[in-house]
């Protein structure tokens, strides 16, 4: 079924979908300069094992998706490519090139570990309405990385967004750092967040994600009217222990569980 043919209730009171990163296997193939592992085979093995999408960051740097890959991904996907970018000239030649049903534009710093923030729509609402049109007119979707703030959700349905990611990460780093009061603080933030998407514009897709794991993951996929979630470090990371499927079916299983 294409989004389009999602009626707004169908969005909003469905389980989330699962989009799986594979970004970190490409970095464990470039640790060695090697031709292995492979990030298509495992994309194939993750839509087999259930995965509903599969995302890939391209990084202006290379430091693990290459170019390569995105060509090779999106030629043998059956489900769909979440090609996550800079919003840079060089990048839109390329997915105008590859033409992905989506894809999610992410600030991008070059010293930073991961991505550390949401992109800043609101101060560059011109730029990204002119770059999003010719992403949109080349018949990919486009989705803005934003942390869960008001002035960013408002700005990305003024760009003629079709959906918007809300940056988890800073839910999942409190987590980790066993900072409770923070992480029921985020979690508030972003359940705020998708309420206000829906009040602005109810027919922008809300997904979300950032350093899920299977611990954190059940809290952000109960939140009513959260379309995707975007999962790929602890992801892979299980994967090393269990294999790259019963990963993802770890991972399905753990958003949908019961209480
Ligand atoms: C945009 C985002 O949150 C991540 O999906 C992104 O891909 C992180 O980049 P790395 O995979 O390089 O950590
Ligand atoms: N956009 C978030 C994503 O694709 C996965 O992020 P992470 O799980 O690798 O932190």
């Amino acid at each position: 079924m294409t989004l389009s043919a999602l009626s707004l209730s169908e969005k909003t009171s469905r389980k989330p979908l699962l989009g799986v990163n594979i970004d970190h296997v490409a970095t464990l193939r470039q640790a060695r300069g090697v031709n292995y592992p492979s990030p298509l085979d495992a994309a194939l093995l993750c839509e087999q094992a259930g995965a509903d999408g599969i995302t890939i960051h391209l990084r202006e740097d290379r430091r693990h998706i290459q170019d390569s890959d995105v060509y090779e991904i999106a030629a043998q996907l059956t489900t769909r490519m979440n090609l996550e970018m800079a919003a840079t000239n060089e990048m839109l030649a390329i997915a105008n090139k590859v033409k992905p049903s989506w894809v999610c534009l992410v600030p991008e710093k070059r010293a930073e570990l991961t991505t550390e923030g949401g992109l800043d729509v609101a101060g560059q609402v011109t730029w990204l309405t002119e770059y999003i049109s010719q992403l949109q007119a080349a018949g990919s979707k486009v989705s803005l990385f934003i942390d869960p703030e008001e002035t960013q959700i408002a700005a990305a349905v003024d760009c003629g967004a079709d959906a918007i990611e809300l940056h988890t990460g800073a839910y999942a780093e409190a987590g980790l750092a066993g900072n409770i009061d923070v992480q029921d603080a985020e979690l508030k933030r972003i359940k705020q967040a998708v309420v206000t998407a829906q009040r602005i514009n109810n027919k922008l897709l809300i997904n979300a994600g950032h350093g899920l794991t299977r611990d954190n993951v059940r809290a952000i996929a109960q939140i009513e009217g959260i379309y995707e979630l975007n999962i790929g470090h602890a992801l892979i990371a299980d994967a090393i222990f269990v294999g790259i499927e019963q990963a993802v079916i770890m991972m399905k299983s753990a958003m949908h569980k019961d209480s």
